[in-house]
């Protein structure tokens, strides 16, 4: 039998309800979650935030989803709900690449919700300062892009802080062209160097003959081009609104899947969640087959190693020392005595943290 066709007042009147009842709902959530901070704060712990059982959540709710919304839009709806209860029990400070409008907000908004509270830092080498001073608790720092690869700095202050990872946070890096002009009239474009990278098809295409300004950010780029009467930058759509831009191009990026790898730093440790990864550096003694040495109590137990990643040791010429990104938490009974058998081997070995995976 047809379902009776419902008028446009009885619609908005049965949405009226359900929106009562979420309302009832999460008032009751997060009364469940103050309880939980009354009795944290009884137990003596100093934080409330928990990101293990927060993707612990997350997941669960995807795999619960029963549509019509896509399991990044629940769990980034839930993520908004996480946060705004969390912010009524405790104030967390994160650092994030500024200025405002950046994808580094954008990944540390996507983690820990808008909630929390965000402060711009001027480079990579401040967020691990802010951290490390205690300023602020938490940092996200980007690692790698899938289309122009690891970020240097950020690997090299891993080892320079003794800062935990307790996160990580994957982004579609969605690129456009934007300005106050139409395109025939630009002659500038400003633009960030990792942008200009993944960008360096489209503009050789698209704008072969205009100038390219390097500058800091993104976010810059955008509030340069506000300014010029011949220019453009390539920004977010967030720097674009921000400054009254028009986005002329969507999505110039080369490569249809650019996504982006943010760290979380802090100074906590994460318990397992059975989804987990683990970040170490480590270096073998400079001799034939010390790479393969250290490597093969990863490959005897079936350790998946999902990133290997070298950089000079700095402490002499020529030695280097190899990131390394494993499946599992440093606690799991497998990966545990794995992880000790790497450290005898290696002749330096540092573990920077076992956290959740990005979820979504
Ligand atoms: C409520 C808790 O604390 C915090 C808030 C959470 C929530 O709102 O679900 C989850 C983890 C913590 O960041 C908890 O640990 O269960």
């Amino acid at each position: 039998m047809q379902k009776p066709i419902r008028s446009l007042a009885a619609l908005r009147t049965a949405i009226d309800q359900v929106d009562s009842k979420i309302l009832a709902l999460l008032s009751e959530r997060g009364q469940l979650a103050h309880e939980v901070g009354e009795l944290k704060r009884a137990d003596g712990e100093t934080h409330f935030y928990h990101p293990d059982r927060e993707s612990e959540i997350l997941r669960r709710i995807m795999q619960e989803n029963p549509g019509p919304f896509t399991d990044a839009q629940v769990a980034s709806i839930y993520r908004e709900i996480i946060s705004a209860g969390l912010a009524l029990e405790e104030a967390l400070q994160v650092a994030y690449l500024g200025p405002a409008g950046t994808f580094s907000q954008m990944a540390a908004q996507k983690h820990f919700g808008h909630s929390a509270q965000f402060q711009p830092a001027s480079s990579i080498s401040e967020i691990f300062r802010l951290v490390d001073s205690g300023q602020t608790q938490f940092g996200v720092v980007p690692v790698e892009n899938s289309t122009e690869g690891s970020v240097n700095l950020t690997l090299d202050l891993l080892l320079d802080y003794p800062l935990q990872i307790c996160g990580e946070v994957q982004l579609r890096i969605v690129h456009n062209l934007v300005a106050k002009i139409p395109m025939a009239q630009i002659s500038r474009v400003y633009v960030h160097y990792q942008t200009r990278a993944q960008c360096r098809q489209w503009l050789a295409a698209s704008l072969p003959h205009v100038e390219l300004v390097d500058v800091p950010s993104n976010g810059v780029a955008a509030e340069r081009a506000s300014s010029d009467p011949e220019g453009a930058a390539i920004s977010t759509t967030a720097a674009a609104e921000a400054y009254a831009l028009d986005i002329l191009q969507a999505g110039i990026e080369d490569n249809p899947e650019n996504t982006t790898r943010f760290l979380v730093i802090g100074k906590i440790a994460t318990r397992p969640t059975g989804q987990d990864k683990t970040s170490l550096v480590v270096a073998g003694i400079n001799r034939p087959g010390s790479l393969h040495a250290l490597l093969s109590p990863l490959a005897d137990a079936n350790v998946s190693l999902t990133r290997i990643e070298s950089r000079p040791a700095r402490s002499a010429v020529w030695e280097y020392v190899f990131y390394l990104d494993l499946l599992g938490h440093c606690q799991d009974p497998v990966l545990s005595p794995v992880l000790n058998a790497l450290a005898e081997q290696a002749s330096f070995y540092r573990c920077l943290g076992s956290y959740p995976k990005a979820v979504y």
